[in-house]
């Protein structure tokens, strides 16, 4: 379904992820773990297409998509939940759900999507700015699953968020895989998480892959030594 080979991307002369192959099936989640900075949100930016690659290649559904520009390829299937959320906040919470139809095919909002974040239909009228981090990384997903994503790409999820959210989050994840055929490959801190929604795991360092197993044959210790600093 997502097959990266030689992957290489960075910012001006400086080279952050070299030489990343990754392959994602057909409904398949792969977790990215790594210390700060070593280049997991780039390899995201990549594959999404904001940060233009410097080598090798990313084929999406066996097209070659290594070139093709960010709005394109969620056109074709493929949603981001960045880092940070970036949601609009002067926007409501409906507006900024809006904004996630317009980068697919989508032509309204699925009620499935107020039945994972009930929350975003009580706040819908409120401005994105004035949800809490929790709340705001929850329209973060939806915005990205309104347009009904073939392919999801998600960047630290659970970062800052307190633990009935992070819950909710893994149910999510965990109901889409059950109920669809999409892909995910996220990229997450805490090992536990991953487990329980991951089918492989990858661990990055200084920009390259280090380790990769499928999720019932990692070993915690080999995976906390390489996140240890
Ligand atoms: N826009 C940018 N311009 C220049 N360097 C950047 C830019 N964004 C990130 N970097 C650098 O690229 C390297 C990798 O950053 P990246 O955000 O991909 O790491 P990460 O693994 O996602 O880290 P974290 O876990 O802290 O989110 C870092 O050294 C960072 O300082």
């Amino acid at each position: 379904m997502l097959s990266i080979k030689g992957l290489e991307a960075g910012y001006e002369e400086s080279m952050v992820i070299r030489n990343i192959d990754i392959e994602v099936d057909k409904n398949q989640v792969i977790c990215v773990m790594g210390r700060n900075g070593v280049g997991k949100s780039t390899l995201l930016k990549t594959i999404i297409g904001i940060l233009q690659s410097k080598n090798g290649s990313i084929h999406y559904q066996d097209e070659d998509i290594t070139k093709t520009r960010s709005s394109i390829r969620a056109q074709k299937g493929i949603g981001y939940v960045p880092q940070g959320r970036e949601i609009f906040p002067k926007m409501t919470v409906y507006e900024n759900l809006l904004i996630g139809l317009e980068a697919g095919n989508e032509k309204r909002i699925d009620e499935k999507i107020y039945d994972y974040f009930p929350i975003l239909k009580d706040f819908a009228k409120r401005n994105g700015g004035d949800l809490s981090g929790g709340q705001q990384q929850q329209l973060a997903i939806a915005r990205a699953l309104v347009s009904n994503p073939s392919f999801l790409l998600l960047d630290e999820p659970t970062e800052g968020i307190q633990p009935n959210i992070v819950q909710l989050i893994q149910n999510v994840i965990v109901d889409i895989k059950k109920t669809s055929a999409t892909s995910m490959i996220l990229v997450e801190q805490n090992l536990n998480f991953a487990k329980s929604v991951a089918d492989y795991l990858y661990v990055i360092d200084h920009g390259s892959v280090v380790y990769k197993n499928p999720i019932d044959k990692v070993e915690d210790e080999e995976v906390y030594r390489y996140l240890s600093v």
